[in-house]
């Protein structure tokens, strides 16, 4: 049996960061994956998109779910479970909330490690009133006991209770309100098949263009009040890495330094200085991003090195390394991953101003 009672640190709706390596760093805290501070979860909230009008890029997913919701809308059924995939920052949360609003239900958010046992599942699945969205985020980090009490619940909306042990165990079925299970996950390889088989509706995100980005500079420099013009704004997304919840932040950081150097409003000269003031270059590579660049091209002169080796050269956790630096150096073509491990590309070395090494 299970303990139903669904406590309340099984819910919770706030991005969860780790970046190792910025804290205590001479640079202090990296943009890229630095700790969020309270402020910064305020006004990422604040800034959240509500309505799939308001969500900026992304065109074929928008599409997609306008259609999918107002069918199953015409049916009088629930949304077929979504899940969204792809690197941080790219609007997965936004998008499950916006999934909710759209279709006008209630969204119970939790996470894969904050649900340990199977009873905290189960807890969760009854406690659901029918139509709601139920968002797990980080699901691949779901255990693989509470994993197999999903799948019943997915494909049938029942849950299976063992009572009893030994010989005299039986199985009851339970029914549970019919819901919309929405999952997010920044690595749908470690999805298990059974669970990604069981997504009926399944987009990856891309990152953003510098155009996309612009609207989205445009839009939360609305909100926050800032006169910002489509120049400053292309600048400051053509700096973000492709990643909406970095062209905030770097907005942020720039409204700072207009506010004190000068006099409020931000133009182009200004958003340009304020980069370079805090360490973001042209491809909107930080001191870490370089940092890894210059290990791989001068310390192991371009030769391939393994994740972990290369990981405790950098002084950062091999796993943050891989989900959080990696995925942009890989897209810009600055870095390549064998079979023998990492590698600096000739860009990374042209970028850095260094020779290539002959072949
Ligand atoms: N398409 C978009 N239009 C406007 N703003 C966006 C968009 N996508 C994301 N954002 C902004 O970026 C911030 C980060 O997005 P979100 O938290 O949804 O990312 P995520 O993919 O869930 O990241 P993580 O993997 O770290 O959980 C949001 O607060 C939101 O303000
Ligand atoms: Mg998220």
């Amino acid at each position: 049996m299970w303990e139903a009672d669904a406590s309340q640190d099984l819910w919770e709706d706030v991005p969860r960061r780790g970046g190792g390596a910025a804290a205590g760093s001479p640079h202090g805290d990296r943009f890229v994956t630095g700790n969020l501070t309270s402020d910064d979860l305020d006004v990422e909230r604040s800034l959240r998109p509500q309505r799939l009008d308001d969500y900026c890029g992304q065109e074929h997913i928008k599409q997609s779910l306008r259609i999918l919701i107002e069918a199953a809308q015409s049916r009088g059924e629930t949304l077929d479970h979504v899940i969204f995939s792809g690197p941080p920052g790219l609007g997965k949360t936004t998008l499950a909330t916006v999934v909710a609003n759209e279709l006008g239900a209630q969204i119970k958010t939790t996470s894969g490690p904050a649900i340990e046992r199977t009873g905290d599942l189960a807890a969760i699945l009854t406690n659901l009133q029918p139509g709601d969205v139920l968002f797990i985020d980080e699901i691949h980090r779901l255990n693989r006991s509470v994993e197999e009490v999903l799948y019943p619940a997915m494909e049938d909306f029942a849950l299976d209770i063992v009572i009893g042990k030994g010989p005299a165990a039986r199985s009851i079925r339970l029914e549970i309100p019919h819901f919309t299970l929405v999952g997010a996950t920044t690595r749908s390889g470690m999805l298990t098949g059974p669970l990604r088989d069981r997504f009926g509706i399944s987009f990856r995100l891309d990152y953003y263009s510098v155009e996309d980005l612009a609207q989205i500079v445009l839009r939360s420099a609305a909100i926050l009040g800032v006169s910002v013009d489509y120049d400053s704004a292309a600048e400051i997304a053509s700096r973000s890495r492709g990643t909406p919840r970095l062209a905030n932040r770097l907005l942020k950081r720039v409204r700072d330094y207009a506010q004190v150097r000068g006099g409020g409003s931000v133009d182009v000269d200004i958003a340009r200085e304020a980069l370079e003031f805090f360490e973001i270059d042209e491809l909107g590579l930080d001191w870490m991003d370089i940092r890894i660049l210059e290990t791989l091209a001068r310390t192991f002169h371009g030769r391939a090195v393994g994740l972990s080796t290369l990981a405790s050269a950098v002084g950062e956790d091999p796993s943050t390394l891989e989900d959080v630096y990696e995925p942009y150096l890989l897209q810009r073509g600055l870095m390549v991953r064998t079979p023998q491990g990492r590698m600096a590309t000739p860009a990374a070395f042209e970028h850095l101003g260094m020779q290539p090494p002959r072949a």
